[in-house]
């Protein structure tokens, strides 16, 4: 068994695999404060009450877009699983031909749906993930990452609404019935779920014409099943993306250490 571990700016999503099947995944919140063994904790308590045996862990594969947390994680790992984690970033393979200006500035999360979108789907794609913000990730046949686009996530755009409008509400995501809302509630949620699709089909079209191709549509990420039945352009969701691409690049650089 290995264990995969996805450190995002608002969750920690970890994958118990046995060979390709994952066997069991958790979400915890993403805290900049907790200790190594605090971490320590709330894994041995997930484990129990899930029956996975930490003995039968053979490795651990980590990516981090959160730099003061990895070795927090990384330390939790050799004490309480006696193993030293890989760390997605330079000195491990990807298979993919990163055309970033600097390569190293790319999000690890983002490379890692890359990797698992081409072995599952095959480029030329468009990897699409509402988290913390959505990311656009375009990768061509040949396997080269060519870049993509940013955007500040469903949860932090619905914040600075409320946030910053007195009279604006926290909402449910829900989508409404119809796009235009007759009261505050419709209509805050006729702005998000229908803008954000809006701005998938958006930047898929012009990304489709700078690429010059027809590439797939592959979306992951909390809210994406959600979002994308509002969408024309994307073509699969996949909320397991981004642990499989760990437990890909895991398989990839298991003897690297
Ligand atoms: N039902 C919801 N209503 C409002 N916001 C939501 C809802 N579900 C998720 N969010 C927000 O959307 C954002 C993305 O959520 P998700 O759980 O997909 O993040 P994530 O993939 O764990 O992100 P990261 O990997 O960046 O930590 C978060 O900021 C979250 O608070
Ligand atoms: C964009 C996020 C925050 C999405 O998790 C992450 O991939 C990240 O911190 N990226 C670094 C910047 C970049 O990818 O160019
Ligand atoms: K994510």
């Amino acid at each position: 068994m290995i264990l995969v571990v996805d450190i995002g700016n608002t969750n920690i999503v970890l994958g118990v695999y046995e060979g390709t099947e994952l066997l069991h995944h958790f979400r915890i919140s993403t805290s900049r404060q907790a200790t190594s063994d605090e971490y320590g904790v709330m894994i041995y308590n997930l484990f129990r009450m899930s029956g996975v045996d930490a003995d039968k862990i053979e490795g651990v594969m980590i990516s981090s877009v959160v730099p003061p947390i990895v070795g927090v994680i990384e330390q939790m790992c050799r004490t309480y699983l006696k193993k030293t984690p890989l760390v997605v970033g330079p000195g491990i393979k990807t298979g993919l031909n990163l055309r970033y200006e600097n390569p190293r500035e790319i999000g690890a999360d983002r490379i890692v749906n890359a990797v698992a979108a081409v072995e599952l789907y095959g480029g030329p794609l468009v990897v699409v993930d509402f988290g913390t913000a959505t990311t656009f990730d375009c990768i061509d046949a040949q396997g080269n990452y060519l870049g993509g686009a940013i955007v500040p996530g469903i949860g932090i755009s619905t914040e600075a609404l409320y946030q910053r409008a007195s009279k604006l509400p926290r909402i449910e995501l829900e989508k409404p019935k119809k796009v235009i809302g007759r009261n505050t509630v419709h209509a805050m949620q006729a702005g998000i779920i229908y803008g954000y699709a809006g701005q998938v089909d958006g930047i898929v079209k012009r990304i489709r014409q700078e690429m010059d191709t027809e590439p797939k549509v592959v979306a992951t990420g909390g809210l994406a099943p959600l979002i994308c039945a509002e969408t024309d352009s994307v073509r699969e969701v996949n909320p397991m993306l981004t642990l499989e691409g760990l437990r890909l690049i895991y398989e990839r650089n298991r003897f690297a250490k």
